[in-house]
C-alpha cells in the first residue's frame, strides 16, 4: 500500500486537547493509515529561513516548518483568513483585497512545495487538505512531482457571482484543476464548482466526473467528511463527561437545555441565534424560566479585527437578553468563552434536549454529527440545524431551519422542545445510522481509493495538460478570457507577474 503523506496548514498537536475540525478528522484519519504529515508548526519567525523539523507521534512522521514574519501576515492572516475565509463564506463585504496578500499566498504554498519535494518517496499518495494550499499542487509539478496528489475543500465553494469577485479567480481555478482529483464536502459545493467551470470559465465536464477549463483537467467529487462516531459515544462515558452530564441534569431538571458550540466566527451564526432565542422567549411564554441556551463560543482568530467585531456584537447581545429576560436564579443564555475538552462537549451534548447548530454558511459542520453521536437513543435531544450548513445534506431528519428567518426559527426551537419522544427516537435512529456509517473512515477510504484509481501523472508538461484550445468566454465582468495557452506560457506568467 502506497504511504499517505497528508498536507495541511497546521500539523495538529497529538498533545492538544482540543484542536479544530480538520485536525479532529485528519488526527483520526492518521491514526489508521501510518504516514506523514506536512505543514506549519505555528512558529512565526524573523526574516531567517524558515526550517523544517520532523518528530514521530503515535507512528505518524509529524514534519513541521515556520513561516517567516511577512508571511504569516500576508498568507495566513491575509490571504488565507482575510480574503478566501469570507469569500468562499459569501461575505464580500467582509474580504479585504489588499495588495501583497497574493504574493505572500505564493511564497507559502511554493515553501512547502520546496521543502516537502525531498521527501516524498516514489509512490506516496499525497493529499492536500483545504483553502491554504490550493496553489501546491502547480508548485510541486513544476519541481517535478510526479506523484499522485488529491485536495480536499473543507469549506464552502462559493456560488459563482461570489468566486469571481476574487481578483484571482482564474488563477485559483487552475491551481485546482492542477491536481488529480478535488474532494468538496457537499452536493451544492459540486453545482458552483461545475457551474463555475461550464458557465464562467467556458470548461467543459467529462465522463468520470472530470472537469475541464484553462487548459487543465481534473476530477471532482463529493466526499462529506464524518466523525468517529463510535469514539465520540465512548467519550460520553469518560469520567470527565459522566460528571458534566451530571451536574447539569442536577441543575436543570426543571429546565431544557439548549446548546450551540461552534467558534466564535462570524459563519456561525451567533448574533441570528441570540434574536431567534429571544423570539422564542417573547412568544412562547411557557418556555421563560425553563429553556436556557448554553453556548459556548470558543476562542478563533483573535488577533484579526473583523473576530473582535464579532465577539463584541455577540456578547452585547448576550448581555442584553440576560438583562431583559434574567432573573435571581435564571439567567436565559450562559455563554462561555473557553476552548473544551471533547469529553466535556461529550458529557454537555449528552444532556441537551436540543442541539441548536444554525450558521449562515458552512463547509461541513461536525459538531452537528458529535451532537447526534452523544446522545442517549433511548431518550435523545433534538438537533435543529441550519440549512446552510454541509451537514444539512446528510442530516435531513435533523430540523432544517434558515437561520436569516429569526421567527421560523423560533418556531422550531418550540417544536424541537416539544417533540414526543417517538419522534425524537424515530430520527435520532436514522441520523446515528449515517452518521456511523458515513463515519472519517468512510470518508477518507472513499477520497484514498478515488486518488489511487486516477490516472497516474507522469510528468510536469503532461500534468498541466496538453495546451488546449478552446471558445472565448466572456466572463461576467466581461473580460474576454482566451482559454488557449500553453504549459511553459503559464509558468512564465506565473514566474514574472506572481499571477493575479
Ligand atoms: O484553526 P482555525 O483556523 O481557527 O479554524 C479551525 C478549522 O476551521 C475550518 O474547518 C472546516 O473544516 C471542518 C471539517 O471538514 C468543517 O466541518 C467545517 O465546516 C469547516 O469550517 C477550516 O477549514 C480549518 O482549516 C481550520 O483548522
Ligand atoms: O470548545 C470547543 C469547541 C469545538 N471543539 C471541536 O472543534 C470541532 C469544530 O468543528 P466544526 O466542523 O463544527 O467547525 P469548525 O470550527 O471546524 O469550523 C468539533 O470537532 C468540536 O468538537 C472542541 O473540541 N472544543
Amino acid at each position: 500500500m502506497s504511504r499517505l503523506v497528508v498536507v495541511s496548514n497546521r500539523v495538529a498537536d497529538p498533545q492538544d486537547a482540543a484542536p479544530g475540525g480538520l485536525a479532529v478528522a485528519l488526527q483520526e484519519a492518521m491514526q489508521r493509515r501510518s504516514g506523514m504529515w506536512f505543514g506549519w508548526s505555528g512558529a512565526v519567525v524573523d526574516n531567517t529561513e524558515p526550517q523544517v523539523s520532523s518528530q514521530q507521534s503515535q507512528g505518524v512522521t509529524l514534519v513541521t516548518t515556520e513561516l517567516v514574519n511577512r508571511d504569516h501576515e500576508s498568507y495566513y492572516q491575509g490571504f488565507c483568513n482575510k480574503i478566501l475565509w469570507p469569500v468562499f463564506h459569501s461575505r464580500l463585504d467582509l474580504a479585504e483585497f489588499k495588495a501583497g496578500f497574493w504574493e505572500g499566498y505564493r511564497r507559502v504554498n511554493e515553501q512547502f512545495a520546496r521543502q516537502l519535494l525531498p521527501l516524498l518517496e516514489e509512490d506516496d499518495l499525497i493529499w492536500v487538505h483545504d483553502y491554504h494550499l490550493i496553489g501546491l499542487a502547480g508548485q510541486l509539478r513544476a519541481l517535478g512531482c510526479k506523484q499522485k496528489i488529491g485536495f480536499f475543500l473543507h469549506i464552502p465553494f462559493p456560488p459563482p457571482v461570489i468566486f469571481q469577485a476574487l481578483p484571482q479567480h482564474k488563477t485559483l481555478v487552475r491551481d485546482l484543476l492542477t491536481y488529480d482529483l478535488i474532494g468538496l464536502q457537499s452536493k451544492q459545493d459540486l453545482r458552483h464548482f461545475r457551474s463555475y467551470v461550464v458557465d464562467q470559465a467556458c470548461g467543459d465536464t467529462k465522463p468520470g466526473s472530470r472537469y475541464q477549463a484553462y487548459g487543465r483537467q481534473a476530477r471532482c467529487e463529493v466526499f462529506p467528511i464524518g466523525i468517529d462516531a463510535q469514539a465520540f459515544a465512548a467519550l460520553t462515558q469518560e469520567p470527565e463527561s459522566v460528571q458534566v452530564h451530571e451536574t447539569m441534569r442536577r441543575e436543570y431538571s426543571q429546565r431544557r437545555l439548549v446548546l450551540g458550540i461552534d467558534r466564535l466566527d462570524y459563519s456561525k451564526g451567533l448574533p441570528e441565534r441570540i434574536h431567534a432565542f429571544r423570539d422564542l422567549l417573547s412568544r412562547y411564554s411557557h418556555h421563560v424560566r425553563s429553556a436556557t441556551l448554553v453556548q459556548i463560543g470558543s476562542p478563533t482568530r483573535e488577533n484579526l479585527q473583523v473576530y473582535a467585531e464579532i465577539r463584541a456584537r455577540f456578547e452585547f447581545l448576550c448581555g442584553s437578553i440576560n438583562g431583559d429576560y434574567g432573573e435571581l436564579d435564571w439567567m436565559p443564555v450562559r455563554y462561555i468563552h473557553q476552548v473544551l475538552t471533547r469529553s466535556h462537549l461529550a458529557g454537555l451534548c449528552r444532556c441537551a434536549a436540543v442541539g441548536l447548530i444554525t450558521p449562515l454558511r458552512d463547509g461541513m459542520n461536525l459538531v452537528a454529527k458529535e451532537f447526534v453521536a452523544a446522545q442517549d437513543p433511548g431518550d435523545p435531544g433534538v438537533l435543529v440545524l441550519s440549512q446552510f450548513a454541509g451537514a444539512a445534506e446528510q442530516l435531513s431528519e435533523a430540523l432544517l431551519v434558515n437561520p436569516h428567518d429569526i421567527q421560523a426559527t423560533a418556531d422550531t426551537i418550540d417544536r424541537a422542545l416539544q417533540m414526543p419522544r417517538q419522534e425524537r427516537i424515530d430520527r435520532h435512529g436514522r441520523l446515528l445510522e449515517r452518521i456511523k456509517t458515513q463515519d472519517v473512515y468512510w470518508w477518507c477510504r472513499s477520497f484514498l481509493s478515488v486518488l489511487a484509481e486516477c490516472p497516474t501523472t507522469v510528468g510536469p508538461e503532461s500534468a498541466y495538460g496538453p495546451a488546449f484550445s478552446g471558445p472565448i468566454c466572456v466572463d461576467a465582468g466581461g473580460e474576454a478570457a482566451v482559454q488557449s495557452f500553453s504549459a511553459s506560457a503559464y509558468r512564465d506568467q506565473t514566474s514574472r507577474k506572481g499571477m493575479g
